[in-house]
């Protein structure tokens, strides 16, 4: 019972809540791969008003559907542009799921006023509904999921009541291709719009768990070094942009083979989470701490090498000052880190040579004594 309330808030955090900046990269990568599809699918459509030309259709109709891709065609244009910009708009996947949304709508209503029941009963235009709902996955935010399907509803629903209640009283909706529209078929269509919200609100909360799992370190709950690999160089890549500094620290506890042999490897465990405790409760805004494994750590400050280098010594004079209680009642043992300190782009240009040059100097952080940080190349 736990489970499944735990399994429910989980899915409420998900689907109401913002998510993180890691998830919402994610997302961006889905909503640029949407804007392309979306460009290349909008101008496909330029063969439907010549195939209406080609096949004696009015020119008043082809020159209705040539204005209705061009509109297509220039929005589609738009978020792509938008998408594909360094900066990542936040509102874009609501914004554009309305557009798609809107543009569904705008085709029933001008069917509706040729075939009012063929419009209610064509699967193809309703299937699009779904389709915008349902690719709202890839932006791997529930609520843009739930705006859509939201919108979804208040425009269909809206357009089937307004078009019932506009019929005289007793009047068939009958269209010899389509067949009678009906209020129960309109309402499994309603229920097919809440169904699919749900399925994909659920795909979304699904795909958000595998991401926190394959990128959060079990015991600390940092994230791990895929982080690293995978969101690090996007943020060197910005900061380039915006000319804004960052120091990569490179963080290993001192002599923690000794808390593992001398208390066991669980205390180990509980002595690291101390640790990480200690380091990440005082976090600054924009500050990012990476488990890359063992006992080591890369801390991620949006500052210069010298105010980061006063950062970190109050993070290390806050663990010394913080002793490990292994059990109640037991012995307290003092905890100390090392660190190396390398700056973006002065020591390195990417994550390998900034982690090569903090590795270097942690490696002197240790042979001169440990429970130091060094933000300079020393003698070796
Ligand atoms: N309990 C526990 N121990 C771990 C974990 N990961 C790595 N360790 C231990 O961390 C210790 C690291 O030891 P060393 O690399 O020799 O370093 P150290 O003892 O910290 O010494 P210096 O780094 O030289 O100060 C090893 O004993 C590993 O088993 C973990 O997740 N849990």
């Amino acid at each position: 019972m736990s489970t499944l309330g735990t399994t429910v808030r989980d899915l409420q955090r998900s689907l109401f809540e913002r998510p993180d900046d890691l998830m919402l990269d994610i997302g961006a990568g889905g909503e640029l791969l949407l804007a392309r599809l979306r460009a290349a699918i909008s101008l496909l459509l330029f063969l439907l008003p010549l195939l209406n030309w080609l096949t004696d259709g009015t020119l008043q109709e082809t020159l209705a559907g040539l204005t209705g891709v061009i509109l297509a065609n220039v929005l589609a244009q738009a978020w792509l542009a938008l998408a594909k910009h360094r900066r990542r708009y936040r509102w874009l996947p609501f914004v554009t799921s309305a557009s798609d949304l809107g543009m569904v709508t705008l085709v029933l209503v001008l069917l509706l006023r040729i075939d009012p029941a063929g419009a209610l009963n064509s699967m193809v235009v309703f299937a699009i509904y779904l389709l915008v709902i349902f690719v709202t996955a890839l932006r791997n935010d529930g609520r843009v999921t739930l705006f859509a399907g939201a919108l979804a509803l208040l425009q269909y629903g809206g357009l089937v009541l307004w078009t019932f209640l506009s019929q005289p009283p007793d009047t068939l909706l009958f269209s010899p291709e389509y067949g009678t529209a009906s209020v129960s078929n309109q309402a499994q269509r309603v229920v097919l719009l809440v169904a699919t919200t749900l399925i994909t609100a659920v795909i979304v909360y699904r795909m958000q768990r595998l991401v926190a799992m394959s990128g959060i370190d079990g015991l600390t709950g940092l994230p791990n070094r895929a982080l690293l690999v995978h969101r690090v160089p996007q943020m060197l890549e910005d900061a380039r942009e915006e000319g804004a500094p960052i120091t990569l620290a490179l963080i290993d506890l001192d002599h923690f083979k000794r808390i593992n042999d001398e208390l066991g490897h669980l205390a180990g465990d509980r002595a690291l989470r101390h640790a990480v405790r200690c380091l990440r409760e005082p976090a600054e805004p924009g500050e990012m701490m990476i488990r890359i494994g063992g006992e080591q750590f890369v801390l991620l400050l949006r500052h210069p090498m010298g105010t980061a280098w006063e950062r970190v010594e109050a993070l290390r004079r806050r663990l010394a000052d913080t002793p490990f209680v292994p059990e109640a009642g037991e012995a307290h043992r003092s905890m100390t880190f090392s660190a190396g300190l390398a700056s973006f782009p002065q020591d390195g240009a990417d994550v390998s040579s900034l982690m090569r040059q903090a590795d270097l100097r942690l490696r002197a952080a240790k042979r001169l004594g440990r429970n130091r940080t060094v933000a300079r190349d020393e003698p070796a």
